[in-house]
């Protein structure tokens, strides 16, 4: 699903005016009442709400919204909020005359008194949108900052005020913190990525029949994983398979005090399908290997504590995942130097491998074209250098995908899989419960095990990501986020391909 900016969205809202056609202000209604529709599924009509509209056409989502929400019986309050001469626009004016009387409506202007809150009532911030051009100031500012201060529940209306979409928010800005956003159609880029994301709560978007033609038409390198198309990922077993249908990977990786890591990416390699697993581990691994995981076939490093010789024969194998504790030694270093000069299957590279590779540029240009990699945010600075905010980041991951042409997972909420290409896919599944040690392991074994299969790099990044998001979902779901450890993920893996497969 494509992901749009504010100037893609203002162009879908203008061509779908123009093409259904429908009035602008009946688009507004649209959005209004989805909203609403929203508000009313989670809130009885017990509960109060207080809303706060600017000028523009935000403000005048809001203004519709707390007409809707009036007439289906709930106790509605609106605050205007305005710069003294600040223009309103259209529609805003024409809501605003719709607005039944019985609505408790006040002015909010520069040194107003900030409104005592009921108890348990919703703010609804309809205070700007995606027109926002400048940081909040003067009167706006003040009310955000009243709201955040006011410990409320608080609803923004497609975009929490104050936050840029396709831009970074500078450091200083007044933002509302939203506890929920309503977004309209698509979700804005700022929303997935990790310091603009925070502002914006739980978001959830809610679709307003923007024109079907625009959105496939519409040129954009940022995508959204959608369960449909990660479905159609998926690849029916055969019935006259045998385990060499389904690939042989090998894993390296384990070294004294980390042989944990290892075992739980090849427990997942294994839940994730492959035919057949071979783990290479220094021989302080051997016993722990073949008792945690027999279905693993071992073969044993000359070094007693950690990687130093890659033992296989490369052609033996699909796809080589390495790194899930495997130590940053420098006779490791040196192995996987020569490793590199090998002619090797797709490999998948994670955790040690990667502070190996960025720690040694020469190793990170002997890279095979098409390997993934799989950092977190400081794995990724690590590689690629610091980021001077989310978006910044997102160029480097661009041209680092492009200058060394493989893929990158980079890990976090919404994790990125950037590509040579230049476009980005944002993940959708997953939750903060997986936010401990040996998740990435997980991911790696997937991984490892999706690419022997035969998957493309970039399907093999999608339908893993999404998977491992997806058990850590179903796991939460039983279990708990805070109680969520990664060898769940794993055990929740094959429930993950059944929920995808059925859905
Ligand atoms: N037909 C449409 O265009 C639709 C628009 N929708 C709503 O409209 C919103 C966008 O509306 P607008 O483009 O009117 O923009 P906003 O309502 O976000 O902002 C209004 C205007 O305020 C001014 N402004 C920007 N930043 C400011 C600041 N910091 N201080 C003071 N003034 C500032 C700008 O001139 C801007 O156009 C969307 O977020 C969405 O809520 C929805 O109703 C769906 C349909
Ligand atoms: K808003």
């Amino acid at each position: 699903m494509k992901i749009l900016t504010a100037a893609q969205t203002r162009e879908a809202d203008a061509y779908t005016i123009q093409q259904e056609p429908v009035s602008s202000l009946d688009l507004m209604e649209r959005a209004a009442a989805a909203l609403v529709a929203w508000l009313r599924q989670r809130y009885s009509a017990q509960v109060p709400f207080v809303f706060f509209c600017g000028p523009g056409n935000n403000g005048g989502d809001g203004l519709a919204a707390a007409r809707l929400l009036f007439q289906a019986g709930y106790e509605v309050q609106v605050f205007l909020v305005e710069e003294a001469g600040q223009c309103k626009s259209q529609d805003f004016t024409q809501n605003l005359q719709r607005l039944p009387s019985e609505i408790s409506t006040h002015t909010l202007q520069a040194g107003f008194g900030f409104p005592e809150m009921e108890f348990g009532a919703i703010v609804v911030d309809a205070l700007f949108g995606s027109g926002l051009s400048r940081p909040l100031q003067g009167v706006y500012a003040q009310v955000a900052e009243e709201i955040n201060q006011a410990g409320v529940t608080v609803v923004a209306v497609d975009v929490p005020s104050g936050l840029f979409t396709d831009a970074p928010t500078p450091e200083d800005a007044v933002v509302v913190q939203a506890t929920y956003t309503v977004t309209f159609e698509r979700p804005k880029l700022a929303f997935l990525l990790p310091k603009s994301g925070a502002w914006v709560g739980e978001w959830h978007a809610v679709p307003i029949g923007l024109h079907p033609e625009f959105l496939q038409q519409v040129a954009t390198p940022y995508q959204l994983l959608t369960n449909a198309y990660v479905k159609s990922l998926l690849k029916a077993r055969q019935k006259y398979a045998h385990k060499g249908t389904y690939g042989h990977a090998l894993l390296i990786g384990g070294s004294y005090g980390k042989m944990g890591a290892l075992v739980l990416a090849a427990k997942a390699a294994l839940r994730a399908g492959i035919g057949l697993l071979t783990v290479q581990i220094p021989q302080v691994g051997y016993s722990i290997v073949q008792t945690a995981v027999p279905e693993a076939m071992a073969l044993t490093d000359a070094h007693e504590l950690h990687f130093t010789r890659f033992m296989g024969q490369p052609e033996t194998y699909e796809c080589i995942g390495i790194g899930p504790g495997l130590g940053q030694a420098e006779d490791t270093r040196l192995a996987l130097e020569n490793l590199f000069r090998q002619h090797l299957p797709p490999l998948v590279l994670d955790a040690d491998a990667l502070n190996l590779l960025a720690a040694d540029r020469t190793l990170l240009r002997t890279l095979p074209q098409d390997t993934i990699l799989t950092p977190h945010l400081k794995e990724f600075e690590r590689l690629a250098g610091p980021a001077t905010d989310d978006f910044h980041r997102l160029q480097l991951l661009q041209s680092f995908c492009q200058e060394h042409r493989c893929y990158v997972v980079l890990k976090g909420a919404h994790s990125c899989v950037g590509t040579p290409t230049g476009d980005f896919y944002f993940n959708t599944t997953g939750n903060p419960g997986m936010a401990t040690g040996g998740s990435g392991d997980v991911l790696t074994g997937i991984l490892t095990a999706l690419r022997a299969q035969g998957h493309s790099a970039l399907e093999t990044c999608l339908l893993g990501v999404y998977l491992h998001g997806l058990a850590g979902d179903l796991a939460a779901k039983e279990m708990g986020q805070a109680s969520l450890i990664a060898s769940d993920l794993t055990t929740y893996l094959g429930k993950a391909f059944l929920a995808l497969e059925a859905s």
